[in-house]
């Protein structure tokens, strides 16, 4: 798959998500595939004025061959500002704009997943950003929903608007921002847009748990690549089985207890690395520990116990208490019943709202009158 200057080897993009994405999680992933990997999502005030946090985020490692970085802005001004800094300060190879946030309290202000409906701001941020993108050649693309609700679908409109203003390359999530997780993405929506818009690459996003659901997606709606959410949470070997799809192998990783142990105390190390606090690192890593283990037999006692390590060593005293041999629990377990509960009670997007770049979004690095763009 092409994206402007840069060839990824299987057309696979690792989503960008907020508190999971970081160079800790891109490194376990990278390990086991050839795709592309998006860092957590940084909004461009922030990255403007350089907050610590903002710098942490579009760190990565010197292995990286693609550095990827998602920006969020409502403010041309602001979103050209950061995008020349990425480029001027060879801090990127590809940058994505993040039209997908469905917070109502960022939606209800006009921003996030809301944006592509105020045609000209939106026409201005992504043109501006293409334009100091081009620059220095860096490929820039955008991700987006379907719309803000059934009645107000913006994502034809939206994606045509970006091929003209000349992005690489537009990935839809087949969901509106009212849907937020629920319900099933609707693949015939990306089928349409990779229709409307055939001289540029379009990319699929939702609900791909599998590297069947993959190449099914590939299949059915014809888009160059795929970009994957929740289906890698816990699961960072699912980059390894989408390559092994992608080249026609059906070879597929089914790791007993033990090998998933040992994914999250690596995952784990990798965290104190990033964040350079072991403490934070732990209380990080309890959230994956939820999805690694989804499905496998862990007692209870084991899991309260793993839902308070606070260092490395308890990490691994606990985990060696596990039945280790304990095997793979199978697909069913793994499919988006399994990880994001019943379809009676489909997952709310509660990790959108707790995140931290959201809530950073919200106290510190967009101000009110940056979000409440309906003045103009
Ligand atoms: C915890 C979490 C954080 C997310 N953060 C971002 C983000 O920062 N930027 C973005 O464009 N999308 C974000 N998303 C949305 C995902 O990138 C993706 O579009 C969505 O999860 C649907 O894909 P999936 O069905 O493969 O999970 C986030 C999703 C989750 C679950």
């Amino acid at each position: 798959m092409k994206l402007g200057p840069i060839t990824v080897d299987t057309p696979v993009i690792l989503a960008p998500m907020a508190g999971i994405t970081n160079s800790a999680f891109r490194r376990l992933c990278r390990e086991y595939g050839g795709g592309l990997y998006v860092a957590e999502m940084v909004t461009s005030r922030a990255l403007v004025e350089r907050t610590p946090e903002s710098l942490r985020i579009i760190s990565h490692d010197d292995d990286e061959k693609v550095r990827s970085v998602q920006l969020y802005g409502v403010d041309p001004v602001t979103v050209g500002q950061a995008v020349r800094m990425l480029v001027e300060e060879d801090r990127a190879d590809h940058i994505d704009l993040n039209f997908g946030c469905p917070v109502p309290k960022v939606t209800r202000r006009g921003g996030g997943s809301a944006l592509p409906w105020k045609t000209d701001l939106f026409t201005s941020i992504v043109r501006t950003a293409v334009k100091e993108a081009s620059k220095g050649n860096v490929p820039l693309t955008i991700k987006m929903r379907k719309g803000i609700d059934d009645d107000h679908l913006t994502y034809l409109d939206a994606g045509r608007i970006a091929r003209d203003a000349g992005v690489a390359a537009v990935a839809l999530h087949g969901r509106t921002a009212a849907q937020f997780y629920s319900g099933q993405a609707d693949w015939s929506a990306i089928a349409r847009l990779r229709e409307a818009l055939p001289d540029i690459p379009v990319l699929g996003n939702g609900d791909i748990w599998s590297a069947e659901d993959a190449v099914r997606m590939v299949r059915e709606t014809g888009v160059d690549g795929v970009v994957v959410g929740r289906g890698c949470q816990g699961r960072p070997w699912l980059f390894g089985d989408l390559m092994a799809a992608f080249e026609g192998s059906d070879v597929r990783h089914k790791p007993d207890l033990g090998k998933v142990a040992e994914s999250v105390y690596r995952h784990a190390e990798l965290m104190v690395e990033t964040f350079g606090d072991e403490g934070k690192a732990l209380r990080e890593i309890r959230k994956h520990m939820a999805w690694y283990f989804k499905g496998y037999v862990v007692g209870s006692e084991l899991r309260t116990k793993l839902a308070m390590v606070t260092s490395l060593e308890v990490l691994r005293d606990t985990l060696d208490q596990l039945d280790l041999d304990s095997p793979y629990p199978g697909v069913d377990a793994e499919g988006p019943r399994g990880r994001a509960g019943s379809p009676k009670r489909p997952a709310l997007p509660k990790d959108w709202l707790e995140s931290r770049a959201l809530n950073a979004a919200q106290s510190q690095d967009i101000s009110a009158a940056e979000l409440d763009v309906s003045g103009g």
